[in-house]
């Protein structure tokens, strides 16, 4: 039997970190949405006690540093499944630019491998086995819209944010998730992003709102170590753009557009000097 899973990938609206805790992560405050631009996995049962991964890219591991190879590792130890499975990865998502393409494709593994194998596993439990992995894999098991506190792995949910177009921009550039909060440091944040405030902007609805109260504590660490992203950032704006951030750790930069009618322009003027652009909408 073979299944198909969707890993679509995360933005942040918001990103505020409280403080260091004494297990070396970060306590956050996070809103987080899903965008319309998604891994495909396609996973086939295999008789053999073994776990294959493909790609048709050649920039991930393959091996045990996948994290779809963890995430059906973690789920046949737990539940004692003896069978194997093939898992390919139809990559989409651009890799390490904080969207959160590898914590999606391991929760995706984690709601296909469910299914496949009839575990039965209520959601709860997938997403605490996906706190196991990653910090954004429990909200990217459910999707959705949610405020993220901890590490990002509790999770409140809430609706979807007012739709719009999201304008997606990737500078060829790698950022360390761990290095960015490494530097981070909370004496240099001048201004909060509110988590409250986005909450409100998204209850109400209101789309000039939500772009108001956009706001990542992350962005100045990566800014100053990449200023080309500032620069990107600053060509969003000029191009119209109603609101832009800096998703997660970056360097994707992302627009919030209303009107369809600048999407086209706003694309064509970031393809000028970025290669990977992409416009998609919220997955509400
Ligand atoms: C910044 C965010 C925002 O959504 O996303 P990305 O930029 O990675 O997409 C997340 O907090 C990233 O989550 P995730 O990428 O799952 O992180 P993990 O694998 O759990 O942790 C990688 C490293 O980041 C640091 N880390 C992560 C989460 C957190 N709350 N505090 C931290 O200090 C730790 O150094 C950890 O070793
Ligand atoms: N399935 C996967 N897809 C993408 N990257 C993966 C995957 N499994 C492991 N990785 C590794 O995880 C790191 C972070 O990738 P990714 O999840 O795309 O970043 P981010 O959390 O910043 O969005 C990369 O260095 C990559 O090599």
């Amino acid at each position: 039997m073979k299944i198909y899973e969707k890993a679509p990938a995360k933005i942040n609206l918001m990103l505020d970190v409280l403080h260091k805790r004494p297990d070396g992560y970060h306590e956050v405050e996070m809103i987080m949405t899903m965008v319309d631009l998604a891994d495909r996995l396609e996973m086939k049962e295999l008789p053999r006690d073994t776990i294959i991964i493909s790609s048709q890219v050649g920039y991930i591991p393959l091996d045990e540093k996948n994290l779809a190879f963890q995430a059906a590792k973690l789920i046949k130890e737990r539940y004692q499944v003896s069978k194997g499975v093939y898992i390919h990865l139809d990559k989409k998502i651009p890799v390490a630019a904080g969207l959160a393409g590898g914590s999606s494709d391991a929760a995706a593994t984690l709601r296909g491998l469910n299914r496949l194998w009839d575990l039965n596993i209520p959601l709860e439990e997938l997403q605490a086995l996906g706190a196991e992995l990653g910090s954004d894999v429990p909200f990217c098991v459910t999707g959705g819209t949610a405020l993220a506190t901890g590490r990002g792995e509790q999770l409140t949910p809430l609706p979807g944010p007012p739709q719009c177009w999201v304008i997606l921009a990737k500078l060829p550039i790698n950022v360390s998730t761990a290095e960015v909060y490494g530097r981070f440091r909370s004496d240099k944040i001048q201004k909060h992003p509110s988590a409250r405030r986005m909450q409100e902007a998204i209850e109400q609805g209101s789309f000039p709102a939500v772009c108001s109260e956009l706001g990542n504590v992350l962005e100045d660490v990566t800014l100053q170590m990449h200023p080309e992203v500032a620069q990107l950032r600053e060509t969003m704006i000029r191009l119209g753009a109603d609101g832009v951030l800096m998703s997660g750790s970056g360097p994707t930069v992302f627009g919030l557009v209303s009107k369809e009618s600048k999407v086209a322009r706003i694309y064509n003027g970031l393809r000028g000097f970025c290669k990977e652009v992409y416009a998609v909408r919220l997955l509400t």
